[in-house]
């Protein structure tokens, strides 16, 4: 972070041209300014802008390949905003994600290359997201207070400045012409869609039926949903706590409250005494379908932050041990059991090898492997625009390993669940069928393709679950 005005990097002459080569076009010297992302220009902390420019450099972060929420601690230490700010200005780089086909189609019809530095790119996109509500909704700003914060973030910043016209130009022209360039774009399917191509043609092949249901679905604001710790409430009594605190809740699982609005886990009633913890309500399917009872060898084997791990606890005294390769991730787990009261062995090893395993074998393994998370977009909204096409195939190699090596670690008559937050059949329905025939494991009741849905009564994310029971013999 630096409050520095911009620097000049020189190259020198390049050497003399001998006389076959092509002319330089360039001057005999070039001047090329050093980019400087972490400027941090004189915007009054309250002001809209400084809320743009933290989004901004969010998104151009994810652009370049790093996860929304890391590339948001990046931005507010980049803009020093205050808890305030931080939330305006986390609220408009998910708005942003959740747009971006469609703000960037916007920009190419408006522009004729791409803007640079990837900021000013990802300036125009967060400013066209607020002022292009689709579907005739409120701006959540008035549209051209959005126009002049844009233009002084770009006055205000020595990567952005060159172009605080451009900026004025782009989306003034947005304001004037949104009609015919609204009905340009949306005949991309990225813009229509607000997913990469490659991911909607994924959609349409594993989904013929409903991929426009799944691809909606996705972009939708998701719930905050409660798992009720049935240790220390029942559902009843903690609804009336929640209603007692002015906040209006439905159940939609059999411990899952989901809350009439969101708000932060600080102001969750019993939050800090364990009553409740925050898991999507398909997550919460995990913990009953592996019918664990007092006394039993549990293994967790991908286990952090450790939903799954704190519900499994919640349901019986177990001897559990949670397993992650992220020991960062492992330290949520940790966290989570004291708030919660649990405990748990935390190891933090891969699952595909056994150097951290004992030989005693387990009643019940928890696989919930790495995979592309494409079951869970509507809360990531940034893993459709970091993910590759590659990555389902190269994610389920690894399950694969997980999965067989896992296997003997089960007891005869032991079970297996397998889970994935995707929708990519190759890392779900296709490898609990390749699993089940190499290991001749008897495949037992459980919900398989969990499509993700937002209705009055079922609320959930994209999950995949098999359940395997080791024969005796
Ligand atoms: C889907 S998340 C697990 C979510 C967790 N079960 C819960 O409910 O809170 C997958 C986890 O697998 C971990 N992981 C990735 N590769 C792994 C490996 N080779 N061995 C063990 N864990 C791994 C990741 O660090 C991540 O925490």
């Amino acid at each position: 972070m630096t409050n520095k005005r911009p620097t000049l990097s020189i190259k020198p002459a390049a050497p003399k041209a001998d006389k076959a080569a092509p002319p330089r076009m360039r001057a005999s010297f070039e001047v090329k300014p050093v980019l400087q992302p972490g400027y941090r220009p004189d915007l009054k902390p309250d002001s809209l802008a400084l809320c743009l420019l933290g989004a901004a450099n969010a998104v151009a972060q994810v652009r370049g390949g790093a996860a929304l929420p890391q590339a948001l601690l990046t931005a507010f230490g980049v803009t020093a905003a205050a808890p305030q700010a931080r939330g305006a200005i986390q609220d408009i780089a998910y708005r942003t994600m959740r747009q971006l086909g469609r703000s960037e189609t916007l920009l190419g019809l408006m522009t004729s290359k791409a803007p640079e530095p990837p900021m000013l790119a990802s300036l125009l996109c967060c400013a066209l997201t607020l002022i292009d509500t689709p579907d005739g909704a409120e701006p959540p700003y008035e549209v051209f207070t959005v126009v002049d914060q844009a233009v002084t973030v770009a006055s205000s910043h020595p990567d952005m400045a060159h172009a605080k016209g451009m900026v004025n130009a782009v989306l003034r022209r947005f304001l004037r012409e949104r009609e015919e360039l609204l009905k340009t774009a949306l005949m991309q399917p990225v813009a229509q869609w607000n997913y990469p191509q490659w991911w909607i043609d994924a959609a349409k092949a594993a989904y013929p039926g409903n991929w426009q249901a799944i691809l909606a679905a996705g972009n939708a604001q998701p719930p905050l949903t409660l798992r009720v710790n049935v240790r220390k409430t029942t559902v009843e009594a903690y609804i009336q706590l929640l209603a007692g605190a002015g906040m209006g809740a439905t159940q939609i699982g059999p411990s899952a409250v989901r809350l009439d609005k969101a708000l932060g886990v600080a102001l969750i009633p019993g939050f800090d005494e364990g009553l409740a913890s925050v898991q999507d309500a398909g997550a919460q399917l995990a913990a009953p379908l592996l019918d664990v009872q007092d006394g039993m060898r549990v293994l967790d084997a991908c286990a952090a932050p450790g939903g799954k791990t704190c519900h499994l606890l919640e349901l019986a005294q177990l001897d559990l041990t949670a397993l992650d390769s992220d020991p960062k991730r492992l330290e949520r787990v940790g966290e989570n059991l004291e708030r919660l009261g649990l405990s748990a062995t935390l190891k933090a090893f891969e699952a595909q090898t056994s150097v951290w395993w004992d030989g005693q074998q387990f009643d019940r393994i928890l696989a919930d492997v790495p995979c592309t998370a494409s079951g869970i977009v509507r809360r990531h909204p940034d893993i459709r625009w970091l993910r590759r096409k590659g990555d389902a195939l190269q994610l389920a190699t690894l399950s694969a390993k997980i999965l067989d090596n896992l296997w003997q670690m089960l007891r005869p008559n032991g079970k297996l669940l397998f889970v994935t937050c995707s929708l990519w059949p190759q890392e779900s329905e296709a490898q609990a069928a390749a699993f089940a025939v190499r290991h001749n494991a008897t495949r037992l009741a459980a919900p398989g393709q969990l499509l993700p849905t937002g209705t009055a009564v079922q609320d959930h994310d994209g999950l995949f679950y098999a359940l395997f029971q080791k024969n005796a013999t």
